[in-house]
């Protein structure tokens, strides 16, 4: 069925002028060359650059021989958006008052046509009309994903193919959804070399590089996987699945998840949502949340809006590095704005020992990734216990080990009010002020150079993004070297002024475990990290209030 149909979107093999279609076996033999590159682990972080351009040399082989092969659909994705509106609203989405719109910074958009006021209900889309991990499982990957352990580990994975299954069916019932979604991202899997040089030197650099590998990596797997797998065999994916394809598809995932409760509320699953998943994102709380009774998730205004206006949400608690890594996109005025440091205790420390087993009863790691954040307050609870730690001396440390209530004393150093000694906080203000200096001193640009390429009408909107990126990241660890220095300056002051330490009557911290986000702990040897951008609808009563969805829901 649908050979006329199939004209449209169907992929151009061999048209004129092109070179052949690959063979299957050449092709296995540039993926099976793509996969062994990108399962070296563990490469030193002088050395990832070199990796990435092996990687990258590696990719564009692969690229050049698939030139062609991708199914894209004709016109552009504004032609399809009124039948996809009426789609949407004909199987059950309320879409009553929005529409599709573009907006100049981000993209399309939905606009409200009628007054909205704060929590007030606006949209709603039942489960049917979700994308999800259960949806690949009955549908035509379902024998593959029944096979594959790295398929039922990685629901990010099986929605991506479950993506591209769909888009080269021209009966697809999601048809009118796949045609409204952008045919390219901003993602960094999309950045040219000369693009993501810019990254060179940021934070964020490690994550960008480590991203690029995985998804390689998966394709690879994944596309021997459907060539030699007879539970593949009848999957679309056998005769065409790009890298181009799986990029878009990765991208896709990525940019639009989200996990919602399964019916009998045991598990959450990963879903892509249609015209929600048209919502730009602003700071904010989660409104978003799932409703068990009528089965559908729902979306309350976070603030009123009024005819005309575009209807923000708000994705989560996310750095911008985050934002562009995961979302493609750097958004100004990110009050949850942070950079992540990496620090330890070296094993050759005397007190190694003491200080790992102080960390280990608090719950964090002796080495790890801290974040520092922008704003006013840019050390967070854990980072500042586990500074505290590292600068204890050999009786503060036993203090912390022996006697009573220790537990309290472990979980009051996340505490700013209420320091070890003075001399530790003098210690660990002007430790954490010399390391974040240094790091800054690895920075390749200055501030200023950094505004002239933002500023610059050549600039590209993917440089635009890293530099803005760098730019961030050298602002939150200027904040950080301003705030140590002044700590350290009181306590100082306050050391020398023979100042009392101030003594807890009640102990005000049971923990200082930062909230952990959801998505970013590794999701298999082959896949590598998840694509950590999902947040978690959980089921809720029908209600209307924001707040209490957004603490339901934000995990
Ligand atoms: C869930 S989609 C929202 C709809 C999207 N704008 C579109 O055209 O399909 C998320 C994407 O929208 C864009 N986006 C969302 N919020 C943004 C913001 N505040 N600034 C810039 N881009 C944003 C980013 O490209 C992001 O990956």
């Amino acid at each position: 069925m649908g050979k006329k149909s199939r004209v449209k979107t169907q992929k151009i093999t061999a048209a004129a002028g092109m070179s052949p279609a690959p063979s299957s076996k050449e092709m296995l033999l540039l993926v099976g060359d793509l996969l062994e590159i990108c399962s070296v682990s563990q490469v030193s972080p002088s050395k990832e650059w070199e990796e990435h351009l092996q990687i990258r040399a590696q990719v564009e082989k692969i690229c050049k021989k698939q030139k062609g092969l991708s199914v894209v659909f004709p016109g552009s994705r504004e032609d399809y958006f009124d039948k996809f509106m009426s789609w949407a609203s004909e199987n059950g989405i309320l879409t009553e008052g929005l529409e599709i719109c573009l907006f100049p910074d981000e993209g399309y958009g939905l606009k409200t046509t009628q007054e909205l006021k704060a929590e007030e209900l606006f949209l709603w889309i039942p489960r049917r009309m979700m994308m999800t991990v259960e949806s690949a499982k009955t549908s035509i990957l379902g024998p593959l994903v029944a096979e594959d352990r790295m398929l039922q580990a990685m629901g990010n994975v099986a929605l991506a193919l479950l993506l591209l299954c769909e888009r080269a069916n021209p009966s697809s019932f999601w048809r009118p959804y796949l045609c409204s979604l952008p045919s390219h991202y901003d993602t960094p899997l999309y950045f040219s070399m000369a693009e993501l040089h810019h990254f060179l030197g940021t934070q964020a650099m490690h994550d960008v590089l480590a991203q690029y590998k995985n998804i390689a990596r998966q394709y690879a797997y994944f596309y021997r996987l459907a060539q030699v797998n007879p539970a593949a065999s009848k999957l679309p994916l056998r005769d065409s699945f790009t890298f181009e394809d799986y990029r878009w598809a990765v991208s896709t995932v990525m940019t639009r998840q989200n996990q919602v409760p399964l019916e009998d509320a045991s598990h959450v699953t990963l879903a892509l949502i249609p015209v929600w998943d048209m919502c730009n994102h602003t700071n904010g709380l989660i409104t978003t949340g799932y409703n068990m009774e009528d089965d559908r998730c729902e979306c309350v205004a976070l603030r009123e809006f009024h005819p005309a206006e575009q209807i923000y949400i708000f994705y989560g608690n996310r750095s911008n590095s985050d934002f562009v890594i995961h979302n493609g996109f750097f958004y100004k005025g990110n009050v949850n704005d942070r950079v992540k440091i990496k620090l330890g205790v070296s094993k050759s420390d005397r007190l190694f020992a003491m200080k790992s087993e102080i960390l280990a009863r608090g719950g964090i790691p002796a080495s790890t990734m801290f974040s520092l954040h922008c704003g006013e307050m840019p050390v967070p609870a854990q980072l500042l216990a586990f500074l505290r730690i590292f600068c204890m001396t050999e009786g503060e440390l036993k203090e912390c080990l022996v006697g009573e209530n220790v537990m309290e004393k472990i979980f009051r150093l996340g505490d700013p009010d209420f320091p070890v000694s003075w001399d530790n906080e003098v210690k660990l203000w002007t430790f954490l002020e010399t390391r974040v200096s240094l790091l800054l001193k690895t920075y390749k640009t200055s501030l200023q150079e950094d505004e002239n390429l933002i500023a610059d009408p050549q600039t590209s909107y993917r440089t635009k993004m890293a530099v803005r990126l760098c730019k961030s990241e050298k602002e939150i660890l200027q904040g950080v070297v301003r705030y140590a220095a002044c700590q350290r300056d009181t306590a100082h002051h306050l050391q020398k002024s023979g100042a009392p330490l101030p003594s807890p009557v009640v102990c005000k911290s049971t923990s200082f475990s930062e909230a952990g986000r959801k998505g970013s702990e590794s999701k298999g040897e082959v896949c590598g990290e998840g694509w950590n951008n999902e947040e978690t609808m959980e089921p809720r009563e029908t209600s209307n209030s924001a707040n209490e969805m957004a603490s339901k829901a934000d995990i």
